[in-house]
C-alpha cells in the first residue's frame, strides 16, 4: 500500500506541505481533494521526485520514495499524469507513448549510441507495448497523428497512455477530468475502472470534479493549507465539519 506520513516541503519561507498524510490500499481508487492552493499538486511532485522533501516519509509497498530521482520513482512502480499535460506536441501519439516507456529503458547512453542488438530488441519491445496501449486506450485511429492537432479530450487519453507505458503499479492522475465534457468524464471514469481492473493498478487522483470523485473512489483524503484535514469514505468526508469549513469558509 501507499503510506505517506508528515510530508513537509518548504519554498523559501513558505511551507507548501506540512503534516500531509495519506494511505491508499493496493488496487483501490483514492482521491486527494482540497481547495485551490491546498498543496495537492505539490504532494504529487514530492512523491514523484520533482520537488525535494524536507521531512516525513512516503512508502509504496515498503519502498521509500522520498529521496529517489524521477527515474528511480518510475522503477519503484509509480507513474503520473500532469495537470497541464506533459506531451511532445509535434510527435505522433505513438511516439509520445514510446517516450513514456523509455523511463524504464535499461540500455545506457553508450549502448544506445552503438545500437547494440540488446538496444534494438529493447526498442522493438517498447514499440510493441506502446502499440498495444494505444489500442487499449482507444487511440488506434489517431496513432500516427501529431498530438498538437488532436482534441483536448484525446490529448488527455494520450497522456494516460504515456503514463501507463512505464507499466506502473501505482498511477497518480492530476485532475484527469479538467476540461472534459460530461460524456467525456463518464468515458474517463469507465476507462480508469477498466485499466485498474486489467492491470491490478492502484490509482490516486487529484480532482475537483466532485461527481467523479464521489462515484469512483472508495476513500477520499482532504487537504487544506498543506496538511491533511480529513480521510474517509466519500460520504464521511462530505459531512466532516473541517471539510465543509475548508470549502465554504468558517461561519461568521
Ligand atoms: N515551485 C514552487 N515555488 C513556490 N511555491 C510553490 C511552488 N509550487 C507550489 N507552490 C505553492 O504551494 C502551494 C500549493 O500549491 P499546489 O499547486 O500544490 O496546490 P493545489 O492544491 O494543487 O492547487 P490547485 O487545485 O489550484 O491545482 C501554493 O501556495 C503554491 O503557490
Amino acid at each position: 500500500m501507499l503510506e505517506v506520513r508528515d510530508l513537509t516541503v518548504q519554498f523559501g519561507g513558505v511551507k507548501a506541505l506540512s503534516g500531509a498524510r495519506l494511505t491508499a490500499e493496493r488496487e483501490s481508487v483514492t482521491a486527494l481533494i482540497g481547495p485551490n492552493g491546498a498543496g495537492k499538486t505539490t504532494f504529487f511532485n514530492c512523491l514523484t521526485g520533482l520537488y525535494p522533501v524536507h521531512g516525513g516519509s512516503a512508502t509504496w509497498c515498503g519502498k521509500q520514495l522520498v529521496g529517489l530521482p524521477a527515474h528511480g520513482v518510475a522503477r519503484a512502480g509509480l507513474s503520473r499524469t500532469f495537470q497541464n499535460l506533459a506531451l511532445f506536441p509535434s510527435l505522433t501519439v505513438l511516439d509520445n507513448v514510446i517516450a513514456g516507456a523509455h523511463l524504464l529503458g535499461r540500455a545506457g547512453f553508450a549502448m544506445g549510441t552503438l545500437r547494440t542488438p540488446r538496444v534494438r530488441a529493447e526498442e522493438r519491445e517498447t514499440r510493441r507495448v506502446a502499440e498495444e496501449l494505444t489500442e487499449e486506450i482507444g487511440l488506434r485511429e489517431v496513432r500516427d497523428e501529431p498530438v498538437s492537432g488532436l482534441p483536448y479530450g484525446t490529448q488527455k487519453r494520450v497522456e494516460l497512455a504515456r503514463a501507463l507505458a512505464s507499466r506502473p503499479e501505482l498511477l497518480l492522475l492530476d485532475e484527469p477530468a479538467a476540461g472534459l465534457s460530461s460524456p467525456e468524464v463518464a468515458e474517463l471514469k469507465q476507462l480508469i475502472l477498466d485499466v485498474r481492473e486489467r492491470r491490478g493498478l492502484t490509482v490516486l487522483l487529484v480532482e475537483h470534479h466532485m461527481g467523479l470523485v464521489m462515484s469512483l473512489c472508495r476513500r477520499v483524503t482532504v487537504m487544506n493549507f498543506g496538511r491533511t484535514i480529513a480521510e474517509g469514505t466519500p460520504a464521511e468526508v462530505q459531512e466532516d465539519p473541517a471539510v465543509v469549513e475548508a470549502y465554504l469558509g468558517a461561519p461568521t
